[in-house]
Protein backbone atom coordinates (compact mmCIF):
# COMPACT_ATOMS: atom_id res chain seq x y z
CA UNK A 1 0.00 0.00 0.00
CA UNK A 2 3.04 2.45 -0.33
CA UNK A 3 1.21 4.15 -3.23
CA UNK A 4 -1.62 5.59 -1.10
CA UNK A 5 1.10 6.44 1.77
CA UNK A 6 1.04 10.26 2.88
CA UNK A 7 4.35 12.26 2.17
CA UNK A 8 6.68 12.17 5.14
CA UNK A 9 5.69 16.07 6.23
CA UNK A 10 2.02 15.51 6.07
CA UNK A 11 0.17 16.17 8.69
CA UNK A 12 0.12 13.42 11.46
CA UNK A 13 -2.86 10.88 11.06
CA UNK A 14 -4.94 10.45 14.49
CA UNK A 15 -6.76 7.23 15.39
CA UNK A 16 -9.04 7.62 18.70
CA UNK A 17 -11.04 4.83 21.02
CA UNK A 18 -14.01 6.03 22.38
CA UNK A 19 -14.47 4.39 25.84
CA UNK A 20 -12.60 6.17 28.28
CA UNK A 21 -10.71 8.48 25.63
CA UNK A 22 -13.58 10.71 23.71
CA UNK A 23 -16.33 9.52 25.93
CA UNK A 24 -16.96 8.73 29.62
CA UNK A 25 -16.96 5.01 30.11
CA UNK A 26 -19.49 5.35 32.91
CA UNK A 27 -21.94 7.08 30.48
CA UNK A 28 -21.41 4.13 27.65
CA UNK A 29 -22.14 1.39 30.71
CA UNK A 30 -24.99 3.25 32.36
CA UNK A 31 -26.68 4.59 29.53
CA UNK A 32 -26.10 2.12 26.42
CA UNK A 33 -25.53 -1.21 28.05
CA UNK A 34 -28.86 -1.46 29.54
CA UNK A 35 -30.44 -0.07 26.71
CA UNK A 36 -28.71 -3.23 24.34
CA UNK A 37 -29.73 -5.61 27.56
CA UNK A 38 -33.61 -4.40 27.32
CA UNK A 39 -33.73 -5.03 23.53
CA UNK A 40 -31.95 -8.07 22.49
CA UNK A 41 -34.68 -10.42 22.58
CA UNK A 42 -36.66 -8.20 20.95
CA UNK A 43 -34.08 -7.77 18.13
CA UNK A 44 -33.69 -11.20 17.38
CA UNK A 45 -37.36 -11.79 16.98
CA UNK A 46 -38.13 -9.30 14.61
CA UNK A 47 -34.90 -9.08 12.99
CA UNK A 48 -33.62 -12.65 13.04
CA UNK A 49 -33.77 -12.81 9.51
CA UNK A 50 -31.21 -10.04 8.72
CA UNK A 51 -27.95 -11.25 7.00
CA UNK A 52 -26.53 -9.33 9.74
CA UNK A 53 -28.29 -10.59 12.44
CA UNK A 54 -27.86 -14.33 10.95
CA UNK A 55 -24.10 -13.86 11.01
CA UNK A 56 -23.90 -12.46 14.08
CA UNK A 57 -25.90 -14.86 16.00
CA UNK A 58 -23.82 -17.91 14.31
CA UNK A 59 -20.51 -16.35 15.52
CA UNK A 60 -22.00 -16.41 19.10
CA UNK A 61 -23.60 -20.42 18.65
CA UNK A 62 -19.67 -20.53 17.31
CA UNK A 63 -18.09 -19.08 20.60
CA UNK A 64 -20.15 -20.60 22.96
CA UNK A 65 -19.93 -24.19 21.29
CA UNK A 66 -23.78 -24.52 20.67
CA UNK A 67 -24.20 -25.06 17.28
CA UNK A 68 -28.24 -25.19 17.85
CA UNK A 69 -28.48 -22.65 20.52
CA UNK A 70 -32.20 -21.02 20.29
CA UNK A 71 -32.52 -17.12 20.75
CA UNK A 72 -33.34 -17.33 24.77
CA UNK A 73 -29.54 -18.85 25.01
CA UNK A 74 -28.27 -16.64 22.32
CA UNK A 75 -29.40 -14.00 24.55
CA UNK A 76 -28.27 -15.36 28.04
CA UNK A 77 -24.88 -15.70 25.95
CA UNK A 78 -24.79 -11.45 25.01
CA UNK A 79 -25.94 -10.71 28.36
CA UNK A 80 -23.22 -12.47 30.08
CA UNK A 81 -20.58 -11.24 27.82
CA UNK A 82 -22.47 -7.59 28.79
CA UNK A 83 -22.02 -8.27 32.81
CA UNK A 84 -18.12 -9.15 32.01
CA UNK A 85 -17.75 -6.55 29.99
CA UNK A 86 -16.54 -8.55 27.48
CA UNK A 87 -15.73 -6.89 23.60
CA UNK A 88 -16.90 -9.85 21.67
CA UNK A 89 -17.57 -9.48 18.15
CA UNK A 90 -20.78 -10.72 17.91
CA UNK A 91 -22.23 -8.89 21.26
CA UNK A 92 -20.59 -5.74 19.78
CA UNK A 93 -22.48 -5.97 16.03
CA UNK A 94 -25.47 -6.19 17.73
CA UNK A 95 -25.70 -4.09 20.08
CA UNK A 96 -24.31 -1.25 17.37
CA UNK A 97 -27.47 -2.43 15.48
CA UNK A 98 -30.04 -1.35 18.46
CA UNK A 99 -28.11 1.74 19.42
CA UNK A 100 -28.27 2.44 16.59
CA UNK A 101 -31.94 2.55 16.44
CA UNK A 102 -31.88 3.96 19.67
CA UNK A 103 -29.77 7.19 18.55
CA UNK A 104 -31.94 7.28 15.63
CA UNK A 105 -35.66 7.65 17.58
CA UNK A 106 -33.75 9.93 20.41
CA UNK A 107 -33.81 7.90 22.65
CA UNK A 108 -30.41 7.62 23.27
CA UNK A 109 -27.54 10.57 23.38
CA UNK A 110 -24.09 10.27 23.49
CA UNK A 111 -21.40 12.05 25.39
CA UNK A 112 -18.08 13.54 24.89
CA UNK A 113 -15.68 14.91 27.47
CA UNK A 114 -15.34 18.90 27.12
CA UNK A 115 -12.05 19.11 25.41
CA UNK A 116 -12.71 16.27 22.91
CA UNK A 117 -15.28 17.75 20.34
CA UNK A 118 -12.80 21.17 19.93
CA UNK A 119 -9.26 19.32 19.84
CA UNK A 120 -11.02 16.72 17.01
CA UNK A 121 -12.52 19.97 15.12
CA UNK A 122 -9.20 21.50 15.44
CA UNK A 123 -6.90 18.81 14.44
CA UNK A 124 -9.53 18.10 11.49
CA UNK A 125 -9.12 21.83 10.25
CA UNK A 126 -4.94 22.12 10.56
CA UNK A 127 -5.20 19.25 7.56
CA UNK A 128 -4.45 15.55 9.90
CA UNK A 129 -7.02 12.55 9.30
CA UNK A 130 -8.77 11.02 11.76
CA UNK A 131 -10.04 7.82 12.06
CA UNK A 132 -11.90 5.33 14.58
CA UNK A 133 -10.21 2.87 16.50
CA UNK A 134 -12.92 0.93 18.83
CA UNK A 135 -14.74 -2.23 20.58
CA UNK A 136 -17.97 -0.43 19.45
CA UNK A 137 -19.01 -1.65 15.92
CA UNK A 138 -18.41 0.88 13.03
CA UNK A 139 -22.82 1.14 13.13
CA UNK A 140 -22.41 2.20 16.85
CA UNK A 141 -19.56 4.46 15.69
CA UNK A 142 -21.49 6.11 13.34
CA UNK A 143 -24.49 6.82 15.20
CA UNK A 144 -22.60 8.00 18.38
CA UNK A 145 -20.52 10.35 16.63
CA UNK A 146 -23.74 11.19 14.14
CA UNK A 147 -25.50 12.15 17.67
CA UNK A 148 -23.14 14.30 19.66
CA UNK A 149 -24.34 16.99 21.57
CA UNK A 150 -23.31 19.32 18.89
CA UNK A 151 -24.68 17.55 15.91
CA UNK A 152 -22.66 15.24 13.61
CA UNK A 153 -19.20 14.37 13.76
CA UNK A 154 -19.17 12.08 10.96
CA UNK A 155 -17.28 14.34 8.45
CA UNK A 156 -14.46 14.94 10.69
CA UNK A 157 -13.59 11.37 10.52
CA UNK A 158 -11.96 9.70 7.09
CA UNK A 159 -12.18 6.19 8.22
CA UNK A 160 -13.83 3.64 11.21
CA UNK A 161 -11.99 0.66 12.32
CA UNK A 162 -13.79 -2.05 15.20
CA UNK A 163 -12.48 -5.85 16.04
CA UNK A 164 -14.89 -7.00 13.07
CA UNK A 165 -12.70 -4.76 10.24
CA UNK A 166 -9.35 -4.82 12.33
CA UNK A 167 -9.35 -7.55 14.63
CA UNK A 168 -8.35 -6.97 18.44
CA UNK A 169 -7.62 -3.91 19.67
CA UNK A 170 -5.20 -5.66 22.41
CA UNK A 171 -2.95 -7.06 19.06
CA UNK A 172 0.06 -5.13 16.98
CA UNK A 173 -1.37 -7.30 13.76
CA UNK A 174 -4.57 -5.04 13.88
CA UNK A 175 -3.15 -1.65 14.07
CA UNK A 176 -0.74 -2.65 10.94
CA UNK A 177 -3.27 -3.56 9.47
CA UNK A 178 -5.38 -0.44 9.51
CA UNK A 179 -2.19 1.61 8.67
CA UNK A 180 -2.33 -0.68 5.77
CA UNK A 181 -6.27 -0.10 4.60
CA UNK A 182 -5.91 3.52 5.46
CA UNK A 183 -1.84 3.39 3.35
CA UNK A 184 0.37 5.21 5.79
CA UNK A 185 3.33 4.89 7.74
CA UNK A 186 3.16 3.59 11.24
CA UNK A 187 5.78 6.39 12.29
CA UNK A 188 3.09 9.07 10.78
CA UNK A 189 0.43 6.97 13.15
CA UNK A 190 -0.80 8.19 16.47
CA UNK A 191 -3.14 6.02 18.72
CA UNK A 192 -5.30 7.76 22.00
CA UNK A 193 -6.48 5.18 24.46
CA UNK A 194 -6.64 4.76 27.53
CA UNK A 195 -6.27 0.78 28.46
CA UNK A 196 -2.26 0.05 28.43
CA UNK A 197 -2.75 -3.16 26.41
CA UNK A 198 -4.11 -1.40 23.49
CA UNK A 199 -1.41 1.37 23.54
CA UNK A 200 1.67 -1.27 23.94
CA UNK A 201 0.05 -2.97 20.79
CA UNK A 202 -0.23 -0.05 18.74
CA UNK A 203 3.88 0.75 19.68
CA UNK A 204 4.41 -2.73 18.65
CA UNK A 205 3.22 -1.88 15.43
CA UNK A 206 5.48 1.27 15.02
CA UNK A 207 3.06 3.93 16.03
CA UNK A 208 3.06 6.66 18.90
CA UNK A 209 1.10 6.27 20.92
CA UNK A 210 -0.85 9.00 23.73
CA UNK A 211 -2.10 7.39 26.74
CA UNK A 212 -5.41 9.04 28.34
CA UNK A 213 -6.21 8.90 31.75
CA UNK A 214 -9.52 10.83 32.64
CA UNK A 215 -9.88 11.67 36.15
CA UNK A 216 -13.22 10.43 36.28
CA UNK A 217 -12.43 7.36 34.96
CA UNK A 218 -14.23 3.97 36.82
CA UNK A 219 -11.97 1.20 37.92
CA UNK A 220 -10.30 -0.42 37.12
CA UNK A 221 -9.20 1.57 34.24
CA UNK A 222 -8.10 4.49 36.20
CA UNK A 223 -6.62 2.20 38.70
CA UNK A 224 -4.22 0.22 35.96
CA UNK A 225 -2.87 3.74 34.48
CA UNK A 226 -1.20 3.60 31.00
CA UNK A 227 2.21 2.12 31.36
CA UNK A 228 5.03 4.54 30.26
CA UNK A 229 3.13 5.98 27.83
CA UNK A 230 3.10 9.55 27.60
CA UNK A 231 0.08 10.47 29.64
CA UNK A 232 -2.62 13.14 29.33
CA UNK A 233 -6.01 13.75 31.16
CA UNK A 234 -7.29 15.72 28.22
CA UNK A 235 -6.75 16.15 24.43
CA UNK A 236 -6.16 19.81 24.74
CA UNK A 237 -2.35 19.59 25.62
CA UNK A 238 -1.58 17.17 22.32
CA UNK A 239 0.39 18.87 19.65
CA UNK A 240 0.64 17.61 16.87
CA UNK A 241 1.83 20.07 14.71
CA UNK A 242 5.48 18.36 14.29
CA UNK A 243 6.48 15.04 13.15
CA UNK A 244 5.92 13.30 16.45
CA UNK A 245 2.91 13.96 18.91
CA UNK A 246 3.83 16.22 21.95
CA UNK A 247 1.92 16.98 24.95
CA UNK A 248 2.11 20.57 26.03
CA UNK A 249 2.48 21.20 30.07
CA UNK A 250 -0.85 21.23 31.53
C1 LIG B 1 -20.39 4.25 21.72
S1 LIG B 1 -19.55 3.20 20.75
C2 LIG B 1 -19.60 1.69 21.62
C3 LIG B 1 -18.84 1.63 22.85
C4 LIG B 1 -18.56 0.21 23.20
O1 LIG B 1 -19.41 -0.62 23.16
C5 LIG B 1 -17.24 -0.16 23.57
O2 LIG B 1 -17.01 -1.31 23.91
C6 LIG B 1 -16.18 0.84 23.48
O3 LIG B 1 -14.91 0.34 23.71
P1 LIG B 1 -13.63 1.16 23.30
O4 LIG B 1 -12.83 0.22 22.47
O5 LIG B 1 -14.04 2.40 22.56
O6 LIG B 1 -12.93 1.48 24.58
MG1 LIG C 1 -11.31 2.63 25.60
Amino acid sequence: MSSGTNPIDAPLTVVVDIEGTTSATGFITEQLYPYSRAHFGRWLDEHGDDPDVVRAVEAVRELIGEPDADDRRIVEALNGWLDRDEKVTPLKALQGMIWAEGFASGELTSHFYPDAIPALRAWHAAGHRLYIFSSGSVAAQRAWFGSSPEGSLLPLFSGHFDTENAGPKRVADSYRAIAARIGELPERLVFLSDVVDELDAAREAGWWTIGVRRPDADEPYYDRGVGDHPETATFARLDLDGDRPILREP
